[in-house]
Parts: structure tokens; sequence; C-alpha cells
């Protein structure tokens, strides 16, 4: 379970937000919504501890992540994975070199196992025939289903999904939101989803956290987002392409 507490960050006289408090139960799919600055990137950043607060906890099952050594974060870090918003590839090696790349780096499996592992994961994101590619080829869409098959290559525990359908047709989009829906249900992966896009947080999200005016102005069960009171997070909405 992730929860945050209380948790101040502010760049020199850059107040980004403060007083953020939010749990994430186990499975369970967050989305982070609000204006372009209110602090999105930076609130995932803090989840697993690429940033450090001025104050509060990130703890995950009971752990706060910013009392780890430098040990114990590196192998924390290894239950989350990260789809970064342009997919982040190296294009100077293949797809499978990407995918194969963090069990390379974190773990000592044999060339057999990371085969197995690879074409594993490059078959649940629908590119078992591409592995061979220049990640340089592919399109936008298939650059973050090989992306997302990095993120899941070391079986992690969450997911954190920067902008995950970001310059993609509304089709391939769709086919992003089925496959986090699948890691979520099957592989019980607990998500955090930065998005800009209002039809996939009610495709993908069970809780959303909109942060607004510096701080945590709305946090809830993505049934209540439909209902809800709160001017600016309706004129937020109203705004988006996407009426709901
Ligand atoms: N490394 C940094 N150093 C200084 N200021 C930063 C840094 N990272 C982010 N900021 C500032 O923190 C604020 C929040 O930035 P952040 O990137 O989290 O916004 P965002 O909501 O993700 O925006 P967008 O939707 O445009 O991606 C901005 O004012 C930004 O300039």
């Amino acid at each position: 379970m992730i929860e945050i507490k209380n948790l101040k960050k502010s760049f020199g006289s850059n107040l980004v937000w403060e007083n953020v408090t939010l749990s994430i139960p186990n499975g369970h799919t967050l989305a982070v919504i609000g204006k372009s600055g209110c602090g999105k990137s930076v609130l995932l950043k803090h989840i697993n501890a690429l940033m450090t607060p001025d104050k509060g906890e990130v703890l995950i099952d009971d752990v706060n992540i910013f009392d780890l050594n430098y040990v114990d974060l590196r192998i924390m870090r290894q239950r989350f994975g990260v789809l970064f918003q342009s997919a982040a590839l190296f294009d100077s090696i293949s797809a499978y070199e990407n995918v194969a790349f963090p069990l390379r780096y974190f773990t000592k499996m044999t060339e057999n196992k990371i085969h197995d592992r690879v074409m594993t994961c490059l078959d649940m994101v629908n590119l078992s025939d591409i592995g061979n590619k220049s990640t340089a080829e592919l399109s936008g869409g298939m650059r973050k289903r090989v992306g997302l098959a990095r993120a899941i290559v070391l079986e992690p525990d969450y997911l954190l999904y920067d902008e995950p359908t970001s310059g993609l047709d509304p089709e391939t989009s769709n086919e992003i939101n089925e496959l986090i829906n699948h890691f979520a249900d099957n592989l019980n992966i607990t998500s955090i989803v930065i998005t800009h896009d209002m039809h996939s947080v009610l495709e993908i999200a069970d809780y959303a956290a909109f942060l607004d005016e510096q701080k945590l102005s709305w946090y809830g069960k993505i049934e209540e987002i439909r209902h809800t009171q709160h001017d600016r997070l309706n004129s937020f909405i109203r705004a988006s392409e996407y009426q709901i």
C-alpha cells in the first residue's frame, strides 16, 4: 500500500504544493490530474524518492522511503516500474534489449531466463514479433508498449505512468488504457498515472487526485468525480476535451 502523508515540496520560494495526504490500496489505480505546472510530475518523482520533500512521508507498506539508506532504496526501487512520457527507450539497441536491460542491470539471470522473461513481457503488450527491431523504427504507440514491457519486466508491485497516452491517437490510447487495466487486474499492480486525458481517467482509475492552488484540492473515488460540487474541479473537467 502506498500512503502519502502531509507532503510539502518547494523549489526556493516556489511552493509546488503542501499538505498532500492520500493513500492507494493495493491493486488500485490513482489518476493525478491538474493544470500544467500544478506539480503532478513532482509528486510522481517523490513516490520512488527521485525527489525528496521539504516535509512529510511516503510510506510503502509502512516504510517511509525517505528513511531508507542507499542499498535499501535501490532494493525498494526495483519494486517500481516506470513508464516515462517519452517512453525513454535507448534507440541504439533493439526493442528486445531495451526490455532485457533491467534484468541485466538488476539480476543475475541466465540468458535463457532473460529470453523467456523478455518474450513473456513483449507478448503481454502484443509485440512478440518485433523484438529485433531497432526502437527508432517503431511508431509512438509501439514505443509506449515497449516501454510498458520494460516497466513490468522485474515484476513490480507498483507502476508509475507519466502521461501514458500523450501524443497517441484515440484508438492507440485505448489500447494502452486496456494494457494498464490488464496489469492492474491480472498482475495486481498498484498504479499511479499522470494524465491530462479525462477519458483515460474514467477508463483506468479507481481514485483521482486533483492538484490545484498548491494543495491536494480534491481526492476521491472515481465514481464521485462525476457528481462533484467542487467548482474548480468541475471547470477543469469541463475544459477538457472529454465531457463526462
Ligand atoms: N527540478 C526542478 N527544479 C526547480 N523547479 C522545478 C523542478 N521540477 C519542477 N519544478 C517546478 O515545479 C512546478 C511543478 O512542475 P511539474 O513538472 O511537476 O508540473 P506538472 O503538473 O507535471 O506540469 P505538466 O502538466 O506541464 O507536465 C513547476 O513550477 C516547475 O517549474
